[in-house]
């Protein structure tokens, strides 16, 4: 990081059903006997470009959150209305110019994520960077969860919510939104693996 680069505040998603999970709060399950949640904020703790604040998107057991010991805030919008209602919330929460949005479920992705995406962001003059990796079948796609905002974008979102837009890449689309591949040599190809099941979790554990 130098000296100018911009606030940036760290949002960890945690705000969804879980119902592939059997309907747990995900960020909650233990991934090498800590809270996913807790896992996510130590992971943004050690990236190599530090953010200034982390706070965290939750919809239930906000207390137990909040014991993570950072601001925890619930959806703006009603009724689990998908990964974008916490898109919104971070923007309206966030004090910085720059907001880095992270799932719960997905606890080794890479430790230059903020510096890659910010890099990508400011060489091509873009108002979002999205990061991208390679699935399981070796194409690399876009991992529309993990994404860095301008945080002046929120009244666009909120026309975009508030006209019943759900989809994140819709959204992303009326932006300029530059794709970030981390399929460089010597990047983690599971560092994007996210655990939408019990067994998914056990998996990543024994990665
Ligand atoms: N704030 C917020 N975040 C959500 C919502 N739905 C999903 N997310 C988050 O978006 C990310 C990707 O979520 P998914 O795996 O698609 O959904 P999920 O609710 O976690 O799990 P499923 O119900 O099994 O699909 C996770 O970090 C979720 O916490 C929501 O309604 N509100």
């Amino acid at each position: 990081m130098n000296d100018n680069t911009p606030g940036i505040t760290g949002l960890i998603l945690a705000g969804g059903r879980g119902s592939r999970m059997g309907g747990t709060d995900k960020g909650l399950q233990n991934f090498h006997g800590l809270p996913l949640a807790l896992q996510t904020l130590m992971r943004l703790q050690l990236q190599s470009t530090p953010l200034q604040e982390v706070l965290i998107n939750a919809n239930r057991n906000l207390a137990a959150y909040e014991s993570l010991g950072v601001p925890v805030w619930p959806d703006s919008i009603d009724g689990f209305a998908g990964p974008l209602a916490g898109f919104q919330t971070g923007l309206e929460r966030c004090e910085t110019p720059l907001l880095l949005t992270v799932p719960c479920d997905t606890p080794l992705f890479p430790l230059d994520l903020v510096e890659r995406l910010y890099t990508a962001m400011n060489a091509q003059d873009a108002d979002i960077a999205m990061a991208a990796a390679p699935e399981a079948d070796g194409t690399v796609r876009p991992q529309p969860v993990f994404c860095l905002l301008k945080t002046d974008l929120l009244e666009s979102l909120v026309k975009f919510t508030q006209g019943g837009g759900r989809k994140i890449d819709a959204w992303t689309g009326q932006h300029r939104c530059a794709i970030v591949p981390f399929d460089l040599p010597g990047d983690n190809a599971q560092a994007f693996a996210n655990a939408n099941t019990l067994a998914e979790l056990q998996q990543l554990e024994s990665l």
